[in-house]
């Protein structure tokens, strides 16, 4: 076969590139994933391939998918979510679109649980304190929240969500929530009971996001739904920022109406640095950091890599989103 691959950002494993360099031509389009000047490139470059490996948080837009043209034959998202492609457009082309379904499961988790630990023991006041000599302050301002016989509510008990679940079984948790538009038949194994959001919110004291962002769940989060939480109450979110009224949970944690917030994933990203949520004491955040293993990287090349080759011969992806 003699097609041109695009990879949208050369932070692509050799694992993957292997694959896809023994039956076809293989472009790198840019490297400053989030930067202005990487999407520039990558418009500027995209024309005329065949196969498109979508690795970068741009959107992928009707603006980009006309620009590589009507020969495009595949595309492949290494990311778990999907909110930033299109789909709508990339339906109408008729274009077979898979994504790395499963790979990130645990590691979000484990991070989930790291949020969770650090935003309830107020690791952040904890360093600020520590490293500016501020340790012999009294002992009130280190007392956080317990694990330990609380109720976890779980927004999404999708595979990431379960994996959560799967993980605390050992925290002595006291009560396990979900809800969602679906019953999830996991969920009595787990022990996992389905509540409306309302009643997650009132009885839950870790809050833990883990959904899809869609039209339904934009902004699930905000200054009505926070007044539902308890003053005691951790959110934690590893799924996405546009989950999150930012502003509204700004001043939530501000007023201490919430207790703490471990975030994972913010509006915008890469956050700047002077940004408000970040000068706050009970917010702990880390950069979209959830997926980020040496091992995920890998595996996610290879799928990636491996949909590219099936769509390229007209085969099935693996896991398909369109
Ligand atoms: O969706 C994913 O794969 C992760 O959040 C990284 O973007």
């Amino acid at each position: 076969m003699s097609f041109q691959v695009y990879i949208a950002n050369k932070r692509y494993p050799a694992v993957g590139l292997d694959l896809l360099r023994k039956t076809t031509q293989t472009t790198f389009l840019t490297y400053l994933e989030y930067g202005e000047d990487s999407l520039k490139e990558i418009k500027n470059n995209i024309k005329g391939c065949d196969g498109l490996i979508w690795n970068t948080h741009h959107p992928l837009t009707a603006e980009i998918l006309d620009l590589a043209g009507p020969q495009l034959k595949v595309i492949s998202s290494t990311s778990t979510g999907f909110d930033h492609i299109d789909l709508g457009e990339v339906k109408k082309r008729g274009i077979p679109l898979g994504y790395a379904r499963l790979v990130l499961n645990n590691s979000v988790a484990d991070v989930a649980v790291g949020l969770m630990i650090a935003a309830a023991r107020r690791f952040k006041e904890g360093v600020i304190n520590t490293e500016s000599g501020n340790w012999e302050l009294g002992t009130q301002w280190r007392l956080g929240q317990d694990i330990t016989g609380s109720t976890v509510g779980i927004v999404g008990l999708g595979s990431i969500g379960q994996a959560v679940v799967r993980r605390l079984k050992g925290f002595d948790v006291a009560k396990f929530l979900y809800c969602g538009r679906r019953e999830k038949p996991e969920a009595k194994t787990l022990g996992v009971q389905r509540v409306s959001l309302e009643q997650l919110l009132a009885e839950s004291d870790y809050v833990i996001l883990a959904c899809p962002l869609t039209d339904e769940t934009k902004e699930l989060i905000n200054a009505n739904t926070l007044k539902m939480m308890k003053k005691t109450a951790v959110l934690v979110n590893i799924a996405r920022g546009g989950l999150v009224d930012q502003d509204a949970l700004y001043e939530a944690l501000k007023e201490n109406r919430i207790f703490a917030a471990g975030l994972d994933v913010v509006t915008p990203e890469p956050i700047p640095k002077d940004h408000k949520i970040l000068s706050l004491p009970n917010c702990f955040v880390t950069p979209h950091m959830g997926g980020a293993t040496m091992s995920n990287l890998n595996t996610k090349a290879i799928i990636a890599a491996k949909n590219i080759l099936l769509g390229l011969e007209g085969k099935p992806l693996l896991y398909p989103v369109i």
